[in-house]
């Protein structure tokens, strides 16, 4: 029985692509993961190793990329067929293309009741976390309440910038004036007490927050996490210490010019990983600390 090549196919998966409006001051952002699939005439590349009718999904991924630039991504239906059809229509060995796009809905922020111009915080909800340590009883009783939240997706694009920073013979990274900042933030603050109006606590502390960030010009994410806690401390009190862990979520400007195609800060990669993540602390010095406070079970809180 002969033993020949079944169906096939083959393209690039996932690309991340961010496609920012930045015509006017007020922003627009289009977040999809887009993949590309092709089949056709591409039985030698598996038979014998001849590629000359295949497209490398290289070339996939950067059409997918520039097309968000060239075409526009206003809806994914429309772009998804546009792509589709440039690899049917343009290489004559591609017989059927399947685009296949997921998208990430984003929502404007609100500071001060109003709709942000350029900040926005991923569909979908945090998810809130509280820890608690009871010790001893009667008079000798010690209650310590964390509350905070995991998992809140938030992302500028535009007013932060990162430049001056320490350079040795491995940096390459370039200074930049403007760029998009990201993050899927973990704040947990510390109460000095029980006697807290929990609800409207938790949720005005989570709006400090978020306004902090669309407001603040950031110099570095490490600066916007200080900025965010000191913000919190100064209007609540009863709270010791937050704390932030805070990964960078990079949005890589992409490099059209191969293509002829302008990129200004409009087309980025967002790439998971590596990241860089960033922690700190922000506490009253005049309080001394609870490290049991901070002493995860789970992992989860
Ligand atoms: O806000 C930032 N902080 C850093 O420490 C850092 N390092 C880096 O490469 N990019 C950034 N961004």
């Amino acid at each position: 029985m002969a033993i020949v090549l079944g169906a096939n196919r083959y393209g690039k998966a996932e690309n991340r692509v961010v496609r920012i409006y930045r015509d006017t001051e007020r922003h627009e952002i289009r977040d999809i993961n887009v993949s590309s699939a092709l089949r056709g005439d591409f039985a030698d590349a598996y038979l014998t190793g001849d590629q000359s009718k295949i497209l490398p999904t290289d070339t996939q991924k950067q059409t997918a990329y520039s097309f968000s630039k060239e075409k526009g991504l206003t809806s994914i239906e429309t772009y998804a067929l546009d792509l589709g059809a440039h690899f049917v229509d343009s290489v004559e060995y591609v017989k059927s293309a399947r685009i296949e796009v997921e998208e990430f809905e984003w929502q404007r922020v609100l500071v001060n009741g109003e709709e942000h111009d350029h900040t926005w915080v991923r569909k979908g909800q945090e998810t809130r976390t509280a820890a608690i340590t009871v010790t001893g009883s009667g008079d000798d009783r010690t209650n310590i309440v964390v509350g905070g939240f995991k998992d809140l997706i938030i992302l500028k694009s535009t007013g932060s910038e990162f430049t001056g920073f320490y350079e040795d013979e491995y940096t390459l990274l370039e200074p930049t004036t403007d760029r998009v900042m990201a993050t899927s933030l973990v704040a947990q603050w510390r109460f000095t007490t029980t006697n807290v109006d929990w609800e409207p606590t938790y949720l005005g502390i989570k709006k400090i927050i978020i306004e902090t960030f669309a407001t603040l010009h950031s110099l570095a994410l490490q600066q916007t996490l200080y900025e965010m806690g000191k913000a919190v401390l100064e209007a609540y009190d009863f709270i010791a210490e937050i704390r932030f862990s805070a990964p960078n979520k990079h949005h890589f400007v992409y490099n059209l010019q191969p293509f002829g195609v302008e990129n200004n800060n409009e087309v980025f990669n967002a790439d998971d990983r590596p990241y860089g993540l960033i922690e700190a602390t922000v506490i009253r010095d005049e309080l001394s600390a609870a490290p049991e406070a901070w002493e995860s079970y789970t992992g989860l809180v």
